[in-house]
């Protein structure tokens, strides 16, 4: 298991939500972030978060598979490489979603309930990328898990950073070297299966353009996060608008 500290956690903002904000529409206010492994992710979750709570808005950052008590505890058992029993394929497309299931329960559907942003690291995406994509389970079995688990609820903004594997797992592996971090059950795959998740994601990509935005996570850090800034910048200045409509008497 990843050893870096991005378990679920509440930031207030450094301006309290305006009334208003508390009462609009949930719409708008889900953000999932997505790619393989190590295009910054977690680097640019942080980011996304300050974005957001410089504009005023209250911020809750989480992750899958976690971001609640139980849904870590179902994490450990994911992602561990220890047991040397091999976990099945359908074990863990279950897993992922019994984790999901309590994510939303304890932590994200309160969250948008009060009329906090939650910005996700990871989300189904993930599932149809790596279980679908990865491991070639069939995608009406994981569309009819997400049917039951998330009864409707979809991210508004999915955030996918994309770059070739080979760089992104050089980047990986210069983090490991640099924190001693070893590779969790997953990480250990083989190049090929991070190759299919790729195109797992360009094909969930593909077929709902609208809700994602397409990041060159291959740029500088600068460039990225420049362009993370644009996209969030248009998002809450759209959410600001509705949030003004629907408080005209
Ligand atoms: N745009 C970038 N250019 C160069 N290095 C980056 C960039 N974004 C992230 N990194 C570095 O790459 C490594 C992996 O990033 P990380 O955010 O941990 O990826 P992920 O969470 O997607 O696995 C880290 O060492 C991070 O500092
Ligand atoms: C949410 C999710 C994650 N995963 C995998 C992707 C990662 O290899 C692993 C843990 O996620 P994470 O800690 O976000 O990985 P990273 O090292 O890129 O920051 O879980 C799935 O296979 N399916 C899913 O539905």
């Amino acid at each position: 298991m990843s050893s870096r500290p991005s378990a679920s956690s509440t930031t207030s903002s450094r301006h309290a939500a305006s009334a208003a904000a508390t009462q609009a529409s949930p719409a708008g206010r889900f953000i999932t972030l997505e790619g393989g492994e190590g295009v910054g992710k977690s680097t640019n979750v942080a980011f996304v978060v300050a974005e957001l709570e410089a504009h005023g808005l209250e911020v809750v950052r989480t992750r899958e598979p976690g971001g609640s008590e139980r849904a870590e505890a179902i994490r450990q058992l994911l992602l561990d490489p220890a047991p040397a029993e091999s976990l099945s394929d359908d074990a863990e497309l279950l897993l992922m979603f019994a984790a999901r299931a309590q994510h939303l329960a304890a932590t994200i559907r309160p969250a948008l309930a009060r009329g906090a942003w939650v910005v996700c690291d990871r989300f189904t995406d993930a599932t149809f990328a790596y279980q679908g994509g990865g491991r070639n389970l069939p995608l009406a079995d994981i569309s009819a898990l997400e049917s039951l688990v998330q009864k409707g609820l979809q991210p508004d903004l999915t955030l996918l950073l994309d770059m070739p594997v080979e760089a992104a797992r050089g980047r990986l592996a210069a983090r490991r070297a640099e924190t001693g971090e070893g590779a969790d059950r997953i990480e250990q795959e083989a190049e090929q299966f991070f190759e299919a998740v790729r195109v797992g994601y360009h094909m969930r990509r593909d077929a709902d353009p609208e809700r994602f935005a397409t990041i060159d996570a291959g740029q500088s850090l600068e460039a990225v996060q420049a362009d993370i800034a644009a996209v969030l910048a248009a998002r809450v200045a759209a959410w600001q608008a509705n949030t003004a409509t629907d408080e005209q008497p």
